[in-house]
């Protein structure tokens, strides 16, 4: 590694908010985001609803009791938390700021309301992108395809979409996600030019420095 690579790890690490309805792409989208950036944690949540076949507890959510995310709830362990279909979903504090303080970025598939929370507590940090179907036949297919859900579920999310796809404008960018390789390259050139923002690069200051100073 340059010297000059060494420095530039002195940056801060971005909270990359995916939002999107129901069957849109986030977890698909995030899960390759992921794999092509070492750098990059998820931010895995509580959620009270019953895990889906192959969901794993502690990799794709953590599945709680009613009770237990009361409590969690109640001892400020939560950065934001929300009721979405009739379930409760939160973002656990610790692991984030563990992230973060060791410079890494923490993706989020949270929804709106979870969004606009973190916005109070971290505007400076954040980068909220939203993802929309190329069409809301699509959208259900989908669904129907990842088949995991009831037909009474997959009506009750589509009956949902139009409200979570209403709030797009308080995204920063918004991603139609109709063939996922071109999807993910936007994401990613959202990711790479939201690392290069001046104030995320702490180390410029002491390299300008340097530099002026004939180093
Ligand atoms: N506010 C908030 N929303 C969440 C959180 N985790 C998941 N969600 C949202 O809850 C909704 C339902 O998630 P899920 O049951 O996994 O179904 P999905 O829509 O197929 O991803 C999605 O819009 C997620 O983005 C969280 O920690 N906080
Ligand atoms: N661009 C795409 N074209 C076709 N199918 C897609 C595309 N993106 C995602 N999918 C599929 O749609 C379904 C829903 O995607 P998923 O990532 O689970 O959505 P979300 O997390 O937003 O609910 C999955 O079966 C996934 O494989």
């Amino acid at each position: 590694m340059s010297n000059l690579d060494e420095l530039k790890n002195d940056r801060r690490g971005l909270m990359v908010v995916l939002s999107s309805p129901s069957g849109a792409g986030k977890t698909t989208l995030t899960r390759r985001l992921l794999a092509d950036n070492p750098n990059m944690a998820m931010s895995v949540s509580a959620t009270t609803r019953s895990p889906r076949s192959g969901e794993r507890d502690g990799i794709d959510y953590f599945f709680v009791t009613k009770e237990r995310f009361a409590e969690l709830e109640t001892q400020g362990e939560f950065l934001e938390h929300a009721k979405v279909f009739d379930n409760f979903y939160a973002t656990p504090r610790g692991p984030v700021e563990e992230a973060l303080s060791r410079a890494q970025d923490v993706v989020f598939d949270i929804d709106w309301q979870g969004a606009q929370q973190l916005t109070q507590a971290a505007a400076d940090d954040l980068v909220k992108i939203f993802i929309l179907p190329p069409n809301m036949r699509e959208l259900e297919q989908r669904l129907r395809t990842r088949a995991q859900d009831s037909d009474a579920v997959i009506a009750k999310r589509m009956s949902k979409s139009e409200n979570e796809i209403s709030h797009w404008a308080e995204y920063d960018y918004v991603i139609v996600n109709e063939d996922v390789e071109t999807a993910l390259a936007e994401l990613q050139t959202i990711v790479a030019a939201e690392r290069m923002r001046r104030r995320r690069q702490m180390w410029l200051g002491g390299f300008v420095k340097t530099l002026v100073n004939g180093g």
